[in-house]
């Protein structure tokens, strides 16, 4: 039963001047890649579904993601599925639902997903993330257990710890969370009142809330879902403050599900979106936990109550960088989705004239759309391809600490907290100018845009405020304009602190040069950080306090890293389109939308470009 497409998209499709297959090999890592992903989705629907056909099953796949499929009516029908416990005659749009049946449905087809990709023994970290996400298109109320709770595992465990809880979170055996936010506190994290006392009689740890606002407040799964969370604590030991420590920190009955004595836990209610999340508080009076239960990677609590520091007393930090990096790369494919709708809508929407008495054209024709959409399909291919380069220098700073070589830790925490304000920021603008270029129609929640926008919205707010990332990013920037003005040597990262010069070739009545492009952006950025340190200094020079002179530039500091994430961005887009290896046709196009973004940047950010000649 195959559906015929719009004849406008397909005339659309029809002009492609590349082949599509070359840029989606890339965009999803190869062939190989891209033929598991397309498989999974028909896989699993022609295990669910008799009588669909594949055009319909990848409608339905596309759909789910982007909600179209509830816009079409479709439903699925369930026949002789695998997990006979599936007994849902179909994926029903949660829309409709209220706030408890739509996480019902979530944690239906999320718990559903689990078994299947157990059974299915699917290893590859993205093809699970594909798999869940056909079935859970919006917030998944295992999110957390299946990124923080399982990182901090693997990264503040020992390999004792390691063995004991990761089967138990790989097999489900325990649904976790990663609580660290109190309702007084998310960002200031040395403010977090919730205390874990050592009891070196009975070589526990008591767990305590012992104000309102030491009561944890916004973990994700922490409402309903999880029985156990990695929790931060302030650890006290001889009467000694240590600092924040994660612990294992059992919520509820693993048969029950009831919360354990000393347990007061529950949902804080409705969101601006993430409705399927549970994002719940917890109050702790005087848990008592084993001493077994502290995560010992890097700092050690010794049975007599000794506390044995770590090398760097970020590495317990470390979970939440892990976490700004995948925010870092999902928010792409978040604007690539919103405004793969949009364009779409956009090739079929017929709306008024050009040429008085023409006929109504499709709204693509409009100079204004064009402009509205093809700047964030630029922007998507310049977040997805930024956050692949960012991963070639967050893999190797992560080898080199396994190994104990922390040297790269200021800079990843650097690069991670600002280009996950940058591409967050981003995405949002994004998303909502792709929702408004489909008029009433992207007002529709059916239109899968709204709900891309309230969910995704947040990654502004979690894993680290933006505006307080930008500024942890600038602290790392700030120091290596001090070392460029001392003529110290720089991290590879920054040195064009030291070598950027304004030396542009192109001029106005010629195509620009892609080179004059990437030393633009990068002496802009120079200059903003300059400029920054500047206004720094003369805060100090004015007898101001450094913290007090820091505030004073802070809107500074901020731009920087802005500016320090821009050049990063362009860098990477203008680089790895020439060096990709792409046929002539498919690298024309891209490098036309590199220069695309690039120059729209330049006409957004006008003030600074125009400051630096
Ligand atoms: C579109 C995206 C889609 C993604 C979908 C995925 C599915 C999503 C589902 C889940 C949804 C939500 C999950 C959310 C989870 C959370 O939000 S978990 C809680 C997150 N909380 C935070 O991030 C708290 C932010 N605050 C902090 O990190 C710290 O308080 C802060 C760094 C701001 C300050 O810390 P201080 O101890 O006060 O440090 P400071 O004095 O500023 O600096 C000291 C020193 O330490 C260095 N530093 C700080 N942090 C780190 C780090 N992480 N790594 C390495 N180094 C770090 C800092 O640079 C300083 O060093 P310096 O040399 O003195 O400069
Ligand atoms: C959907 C969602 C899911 C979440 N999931 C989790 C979770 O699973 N686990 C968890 O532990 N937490 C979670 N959080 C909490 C999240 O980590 C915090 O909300 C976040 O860290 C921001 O802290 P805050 O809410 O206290 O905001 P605040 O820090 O109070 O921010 C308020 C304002 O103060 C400004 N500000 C704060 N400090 C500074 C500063 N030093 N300089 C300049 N300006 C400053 C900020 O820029 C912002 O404008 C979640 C939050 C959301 C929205």
């Amino acid at each position: 039963m195959g559906k015929s497409v719009n004849p406008d998209l397909a005339k659309a499709r029809s002009q492609a001047t590349f082949d599509p297959a070359n840029l989606t090999n890339y965009l999803y890592g190869g062939p190989e890649k891209l033929r598991r992903k397309r498989y999974l989705p028909a896989f699993v629907f022609k295990e669910l579904c008799t009588e669909m056909s594949l055009t319909d099953l990848c409608l339905i796949f596309l759909g789910l993601l982007t909600h179209v499929s509830d816009y079409l009516g479709l439903t699925l029908s369930i026949e002789n599925m695998a997990a006979k416990e599936y007994k849902e005659e179909g994926f029903k749009s949660t829309d409709d639902m209220s706030r408890e049946e739509a996480y019902e449905e979530s944690m239906r087809r999320a718990v559903y997903t689990n078994k299947r990709v157990l059974q299915l023994n699917l290893q590859d970290q993205e093809e699970q993330y594909y798999f869940r996400e056909i079935f859970v298109p919006g917030a998944n109320p295992f999110a957390l257990h299946y990124v923080m709770f399982k990182d901090a595992i693997n990264t503040q465990g020992t390999e004792d710890q390691i063995q004991k809880w990761l089967p138990l979170a790989e097999t489900y055996a325990v649904t976790g969370t990663y609580a660290q936010t109190e309702l007084g506190h998310g960002t200031f994290l040395r403010g977090l009142e919730t205390t874990a006392e050592y009891d070196v009689q009975r070589e526990e740890f008591i767990l305590n809330t012992p104000t309102i606002t030491s009561s944890k407040f916004w973990p994700g799964a922490l409402g309903k879902t999880a029985n156990v969370a990695i929790l931060n604590a302030k650890l006290i030991t001889k009467g000694r403050n240590c600092g924040m420590q994660s612990f294992w920190v059992p919520l509820r009955h693993l048969e029950t599900h009831q919360p354990l004595p000393g347990i007061t836990v529950g949902d804080i209610g409705p969101k601006f979106g993430y409705h399927t999340s549970d994002n719940g508080f917890l109050q702790l009076n005087r848990v008592r936990i084993p001493r077994e239960n502290m995560l010992m990677r890097y700092s050690k609590v010794l049975q007599d109550g000794t506390f044995v520091p770590p090398e760097n007393d970020r590495l317990v930090y470390v979970p939440m960088t892990q976490f700004r990096f995948v925010v870092i790369g999902r928010s792409g494919w978040t604007l690539a989705k919103a405004v793969t709708v949009a364009t779409r809508y956009s090739a079929v929407r017929r709306q008024s004239e050009i040429t008085p008495g023409g006929g109504e054209v499709q709204i693509l024709d409009f100079q204004t759309q064009q402009h509205k959409l093809f700047t964030q399909i630029a922007s998507a291919y310049a977040m997805i391809i930024a956050a692949k380069a960012a991963k070639d220098l967050y893999d190797s700073a992560f080898s080199k600490m396994e190994k104990g070589n922390l040297e790269d830790l200021p800079m990843l925490h650097a690069l991670t907290s600002s280009m996950k304000a940058f591409n967050t920021w981003e995405m949002a603008t994004g998303v909502e100018q792709c929702r408004m270029a489909c008029g009433g129609h992207g007002y529709l929640l059916a239109s899968g845009i709204p709900q891309m926008y309230t969910d995704m919205v947040s990654a502004c707010t979690y894993e680290g405020e933006n505006t307080v990332m930008c500024l942890q990013a600038a602290r790392f920037l700030n120091k290596c304009q001090e070392a460029a003005n001392k003529g110290e040597r720089l991290p590879q990262l920054t040195r064009f602190l030291q070598t950027s010069r304004l030396n542009i070739s192109s001029s106005l009545d010629q195509d620009v040069d892609l080179n004059d492009i990437i030393a633009a952006y990068e002496f802009r950025a120079a200059t903003v950080i300059s400029e920054a340190n500047a206004r720094l200094n003369a805060g100090l020079a004015m007898g101001k306090s450094q913290s007090e002179a820091w505030n004073y530039a802070s809107q500074l500091l901020v731009k920087a890293a802005l500016a320090f994430s821009h050049w990063f961005t362009v860098r990477a887009l203008i680089e790895n389109m020439r060096g990709a290896g792409f046929d002539n046709s498919t690298e024309t196009l891209l490098l036309q939308l590199a220069k695309l973004y690039a120059l729209d940047g330049m006409l957004r950010y006008s003030g600074d470009f125009r400051k630096v000649g």
